[in-house]
């Protein structure tokens, strides 16, 4: 039968990527590079058998030659038979339905990862909260992987570090010594909300700089969106519970520099048009892939309206994407008739503003250090 994955190759836990995307694609490819027996799905069966007998994917990642022992299927049944962790790479809005297609197959013991970056715009709910409503698991069955990970780049295997997640702490680091290889390396933490949140966060800042960038505004004002925005993103974590040295590690800090910085990002790219002065529709029909800022933008802002958190250079990106905000007329912070204030309040000191320097120095500690196994990505 033409769908079914040949005989396993290598030795290592068995585990499945859903979506095939650019980055369910490079996951896997992390998995079986690491020694997992790694079978991913593939919804349309032309793709599925493009990655299974000629180990690439052309439409997400041109010019990368996939493990020969990643396999690949287009039948949920036979991803997930025997799976102990399951991997989940598909757009957030398609999560929900793609889990209650999924259930059925699903291991009662199996671990869920998500390695999405949104928040489902009709409820509002985080990845993990989504998983965790439509199956019957426990949350220690879940975790969340998180960093600075542009696909493209860890596709051709250059070196990169993320963050594995959950409220269990031996969850976190079963998957964190899957989930790693010679070019990955996986930290852990207990912080689900700040690693999630950090992810979906970062890529709102993406698309304010892709519109700096649209506009041809330069590094001055990119430099002080991204460290004002890392400030939006930490206060409205850390209203939800986060830890805020969570958002000034990889998940945050890390994956925002990521993100804002390469034109590899959707988010910077779809930023980038709109600051050139494309329109949000046509925007949408020339992303070919999953650009979750668009979405999360709406329930982000509503969720930081319930806890009294102000998002200006989010709030900006709305109205950029609403079409009424010029993207000339995107700024830093807020606009000139706003009352001079501190750039952070005390108290926010005590919360961020020393979690970012004992963050940084601790990556800087790490660094020189040269860094042994999976830990956390904070003490
Ligand atoms: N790309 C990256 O660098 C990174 C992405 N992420 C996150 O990973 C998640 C997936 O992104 P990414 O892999 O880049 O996205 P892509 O657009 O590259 O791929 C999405 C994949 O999901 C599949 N899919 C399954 N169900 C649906 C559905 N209902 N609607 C649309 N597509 C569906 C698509 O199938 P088909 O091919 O048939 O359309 C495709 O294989 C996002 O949350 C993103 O933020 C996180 C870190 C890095
Ligand atoms: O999350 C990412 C890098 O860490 C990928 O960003 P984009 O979704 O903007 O491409």
């Amino acid at each position: 039968m033409r769908n079914r994955p040949p005989a396993r190759r290598g030795t290592g836990k068995r585990v499945a990527v859903l979506g095939a995307g650019s980055w369910g694609t490079t996951f896997a490819k992390i998995l079986a590079d690491g020694g997992a027996d790694v079978v991913v799905w593939a919804r349309r069966p032309e793709l599925a058998r493009e990655i299974q007998e000629g180990k690439r994917n052309s439409d997400y990642l041109p010019g990368v030659n996939l493990p020969m022992n990643l396999r690949a299927t287009s039948r949920l049944d036979l991803a997930l038979a025997g799976a102990e962790q399951v991997y989940v790479s598909v757009p957030s809005q398609s999560l929900r339905d793609n889990l209650k297609l999924a259930a059925p197959h699903l291991h009662a013991d199996a671990t869920i990862v998500s390695l999405m970056k949104g928040v489902e715009k009709s409820s509002g709910l985080r990845m993990s909260e989504v998983i965790a409503q439509v199956l019957p698991i426990d949350p220690a069955q879940i975790a969340v992987v998180s960093g600075p990970n542009l696909a493209l780049e860890i596709a051709k295997e250059q070196p990169t570090a993320a963050v594995v997640a959950s409220d269990s702490l031996e969850t976190a680091q079963a998957v964190a010594s899957v989930a790693r290889n010679r070019y990955f390396r996986s930290f852990v933490n207990t912080d689900v909300i700040g690693t999630e949140f950090g992810g979906v966060l970062k890529n709102l800042i993406a698309v304010a700089i892709g519109i700096v960038d649209g506009v041809g505004y330069g590094e001055n004002t990119k430099a002080s969106i991204i460290t004002r925005g890392l400030v939006e993103m930490t206060d409205f974590a850390v209203a939800y519970g986060a830890h805020p040295d969570t958002l000034a590690g990889l998940a945050g800090l890390g994956d925002l520099i990521a993100t804002s910085q390469s034109p590899l990002s959707r988010n910077n790219t779809a930023g980038r048009l709109l600051g050139q002065g494309y329109r949000l529709a046509d925007v949408v029909k020339q992303m070919q892939q999953t650009t979750e800022g668009l979405a999360s933008v709406g329930p982000v802002l509503e969720l930081a309206r319930a806890k009294g958190v102000e998002m200006p250079i989010v709030e900006q990106v709305r109205q950029v994407l609403a079409g009424t905000m010029d993207p000339k007329d995107i700024a830093p912070h807020l606009t000139t008739d706003d009352e001079p204030k501190g750039e952070r309040t005390l108290d926010d000191q005590a919360q961020g503003g020393s979690a970012v320097r004992r963050a940084l120095k601790r990556a800087f500690d790490q660094l020189r250090d040269g860094g042994r196994g999976a830990r956390g990505d904070r003490p």
